[in-house]
């Protein structure tokens, strides 16, 4: 694990960054559990709001809306507190998200990372993965993931997933956050 310097010195929510596939909404749920904060994931809160399937969304409005959507839901959630948040894998490509999210005080960003292999192995594996417009674009798949994994590591922890399971994730996030909790929420 890798750890920033700059971590907020009171963290009343985490907010996890990766590429598809790296385990954030899967960590992130186990993750709000053990704090007994509030899960929330960027992609259903998005499909709820607008009431549409993010496929749906990419097929009549195209990846640009979805974008600007995406962005305005995260930047709402932003002033929850005790919060986990799952972003969508493609959250970090919206310049006006990025500066929302380095602006945001009291927020720990945690980037789960692995081979782009590994995660799409793990994508394939879920139901649904026929219907995903970014994963299914293979030709630019490696493109995009080379071009976020700048963006993704600008987060104040880095967690290597791959030897991992999602409950061992967890716990190296909470291990390393504990002491920057701004309440004690662990039992
Ligand atoms: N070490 C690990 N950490 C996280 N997930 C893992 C790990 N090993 C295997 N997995 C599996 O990989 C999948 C990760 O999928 P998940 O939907 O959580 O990813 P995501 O980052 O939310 O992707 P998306 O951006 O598509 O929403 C899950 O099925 C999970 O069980
Ligand atoms: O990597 C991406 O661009 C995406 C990831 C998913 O979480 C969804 O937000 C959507 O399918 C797009
Ligand atoms: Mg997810």
């Amino acid at each position: 694990m890798k750890t920033n310097p700059q971590l907020p010195a009171c963290i009343s929510r985490i907010v996890l960054v990766g590429f598809m596939g790296a385990g954030k909404s899967t960590v992130g749920a186990l993750l709000a559990q053990q704090l007994r904060w509030r899960f929330l994931d960027t992609d259903t809160v998005l499909e709820t709001r607008v009431r549409a399937t993010i496929a749906e969304i990419f097929a009549q409005q195209g990846e640009a809306s979805f974008r600007q959507l995406e962005s305005e839901v995260i930047r709402d959630l932003l002033s929850e507190h005790h919060l986990v948040l799952a972003l969508g894998g493609g959250a970090v490509e919206t310049a006006a998200t990025r500066e929302a999210l380095l602006n945001s005080p009291e927020t720990c960003i945690v980037f789960l990372e692995a081979t782009l292999e590994i995660m799409i192995s793990r994508c394939e594996q879920q139901p649904g993965a026929a219907l995903r417009p970014v994963l299914n674009d293979r030709e630019r798949l490696r493109s995009r993931f080379e071009d976020r994994l700048p963006h993704y590591r600008n987060a104040h922890l880095v967690i290597q997933t791959a030897q991992l399971t999602p409950d061992e994730t967890s716990q190296q996030i909470l291990a390393a956050v504990s002491a920057f909790l701004k309440e004690n929420t662990l039992a």
